[in-house]
């Protein structure tokens, strides 16, 4: 991971200054949808670049020690060694950039990991994942329980009565005693895109947890009606920007929900590439979260590699 964002004060002038111009935003997302996917021999090395940025994550009611342990085990291994070899990557160290779990599977995953020999990061959801309605005691404790049991990346969730209703002062005051619990762990803050109503909230919602120390802001839960969609990147990216540009610090942003496809894991990268440069197309400051786009991956390079597409079960936990 880079180095942490500090944050600063909260500017409230700043945040009531900030309007967002909703067509441009569309034009923009759609203009970067409809841009041709890199040629076949590049496509590989995108989707491999691709694979280095995910969170691979299961966060599911029925989670348990032995799922973990499988996900685990393909996040040191997400593309088939024979695979690699034939591309003469098989030596290249090529993992997930992280696993990502609730709070009570965090010890399953390090232990999986670690016996495996991977220093693989375990990130894990708190403060009352989805919807972030659990007292701030609780909601504290949590990212200090899953610190405890060797959570290095905590993904919280924010308040969302408090962006709904303006109350930036408060939000910005929760997020910091956040990051105060999460220690050294490096923290990414969901914003829940999908229950904030408009653009203009969402840049808010973003600027606020940029400055409250936040080091990703990320789309949302999975678990929202609509989650990672395009034009909500581009709000939320440039307002990473515009931090960046005003502060010096490079906040790393994780679009996560509902990405499934080979070919929206390209254009991800391409957004990224084109919005914030090649500066962000990186692990330290770019993830997908996502529980099923690595298998999709995996289907794409099998392809590239043998002409032929695999069956699922010919793919390990795909
Ligand atoms: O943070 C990651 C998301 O929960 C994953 O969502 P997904 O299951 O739709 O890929």
């Amino acid at each position: 991971m880079s180095a942490r964002n500090p944050g600063t004060n909260l500017d409230l002038e700043r945040i009531s200054k900030v309007i967002v111009n909703t067509q441009a935003i569309l034009k923009r997302a759609q203009g970067i949808q409809g841009q041709k996917v890199p040629k076949k021999q590049w496509q590989t090395a995108w989707l491999l670049k691709a694979v280095t940025c995910i969170d691979l994550t299961t966060l599911a009611g029925d989670d348990t020690p032995s799922n973990v342990h499988r996900l685990c085990l393909k996040a040191i291994q997400p593309v088939r060694y024979d695979l690699l070899k034939k591309m003469d990557l098989h030596d290249k160290g090529i993992t997930t950039a992280a696993v990502c779990v609730y709070p009570s599977r965090v010890a399953d995953a390090i232990k999986s990991l670690k016996g495996a020999n991977s220093n693989l990061p375990v990130a894990s959801v708190a403060t009352g994942f989805p919807a972030g309605q659990t007292p701030l005691e609780i909601r504290l404790q949590e990212v200090r329980t899953a610190v405890s049991h060797g959570a290095t990346e905590i993904d919280i969730v924010i308040n969302r009565m408090l962006a709904l209703t303006g109350q930036w002062e408060a939000m910005y005051n929760e997020i910091r005693q956040f990051r105060e619990a999460c220690g050294d762990a490096h923290m990414k803050t969901i914003l829940a895109i999908g229950e904030l109503g408009t653009f203009t909230t969402v840049y808010k919602a973003s600027l606020v947890a940029m400055m409250a120390g936040s080091d990703f802001i990320k789309t949302s839960t999975g678990k929202e009606a609509v989650n990672a969609t395009y034009p909500i990147a581009i709000v939320m990216v440039r307002a990473i920007r515009d931090y960046y540009l005003w502060t010096g610090q490079k906040v790393g942003f994780k679009p996560a929900g509902g990405i499934r496809t080979a070919q929206e894991s390209l254009v991800w990268l391409n957004l990224i590439k084109q919005e914030l440069g090649n500066d962000w197309l990186c692990p330290h400051l770019f993830r997908l979260g996502a529980s099923s786009l690595l298998a999709d991956i995996e289907r794409q390079i099998y392809h590239h590699v043998t002409g032929q597409y695999a069956a699922y079960h010919e793919l390990p936990m795909a």
